[in-house]
């Protein structure tokens, strides 16, 4: 296996809008070249305008039209609730891309059976999703997407595992159910944090000054979890899950200033 970069790229724009056209220009790029690509794509504000350019794009540009066409669409998370639900992530992506891809290219998790699912409910949805989750080509037994891009809390979560969770650190499974979200609502599914490491590239996309101190602290921690693994955790909950969510080839961080604000500088 290569050895994983030791620092993420860092791109700074002065603001979310700034922001989510580069990294769509960027991610256009990256599928280019690709027959099929696996693009894995989040929930949360940024996670939204990032898909909203990708809709814009989708609209007005033949040749990204048809690079967005025939890419598969995942979500690396899930707010588990019932189909159309205006709080699930797919819904308000969906809304925001303001176009339907293809149903065999859009992978979304099944929905809910009510407002207040239980964590067995959620259980069997990861199952499922995981079982989708066979058709990608895989890396090292896990299925590696081209490019996976995740939003960042102020408490340094990426996806839906959060730090000190123990969910944070399953190695031996694809998805896991999270039925303690401190961000509502409580039940989620979420790719686990081999997966999320699996993915050829990672992105991170955040912005505003909330999301300083948890950038500033997976900054410090990525060299270490660089060169090492989460089944080296045995099990002990990640505190930074924004620093070990890194690709095999690159990670890149798209930030705007104020996110920027506290790294070292380059
Ligand atoms: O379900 C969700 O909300 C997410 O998938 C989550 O991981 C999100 O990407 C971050 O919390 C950042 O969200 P914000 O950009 O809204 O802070």
């Amino acid at each position: 296996m290569n050895p994983r970069p030791t620092t993420p790229e860092v791109t700074v724009r002065p603001d979310e809008r700034t922001t989510a056209r580069t990294l769509v220009d960027a991610l256009l790029e990256q599928v280019a070249d690709r027959e099929d690509p696996h693009v894995g794509l989040t929930g949360g504000s940024m996670g939204v305008e990032v898909a909203r350019e990708i809709g814009a794009r989708w609209a007005t540009d033949e040749t990204a039209a048809a690079l967005l066409d025939r890419t598969h669409w995942w979500f690396s998370d899930e707010r588990f609730l019932p189909e159309g639900h205006a709080d699930r992530n797919d819904t308000q992506v969906l809304e925001a891309l303001g176009t339907r891809p293809a149903p065999e290219r859009w992978h979304v998790l099944a929905p809910a059976p009510g407002d207040d699912p239980s964590r067995d409910e959620a259980e069997a949805a990861a199952v499922d999703q995981a079982a989708e989750l066979a058709m990608v080509p895989r890396h090292e037994g896990l299925p590696s997407l081209d490019l996976l891009v995740l939003g960042v809390g102020p408490d340094c979560h990426v996806a839906s595992l959060f730090p000190g969770h123990p969910d944070s650190a399953v190695h031996d499974r694809w998805t896991t159910a999270v039925d303690d979200s401190p961000k509502p609502p409580p039940v989620r599914v979420s790719f686990t944090m081999p997966v999320i490491r699996a993915a050829e590239q990672v992105w991170l996309v955040a912005c505003g000054e909330g999301k300083a101190e948890a950038l500033a602290g997976a900054r410090e921690a990525f060299a270490g979890c660089a060169s090492t693994t989460v089944a080296a955790r045995a099990g002990e909950p990640l505190d930074r899950p924004a620093g070990w969510a890194q690709g095999r080839t690159a990670t890149r961080w798209f930030l705007d200033e104020a996110a920027a604000a506290r790294l070292p500088a380059a």
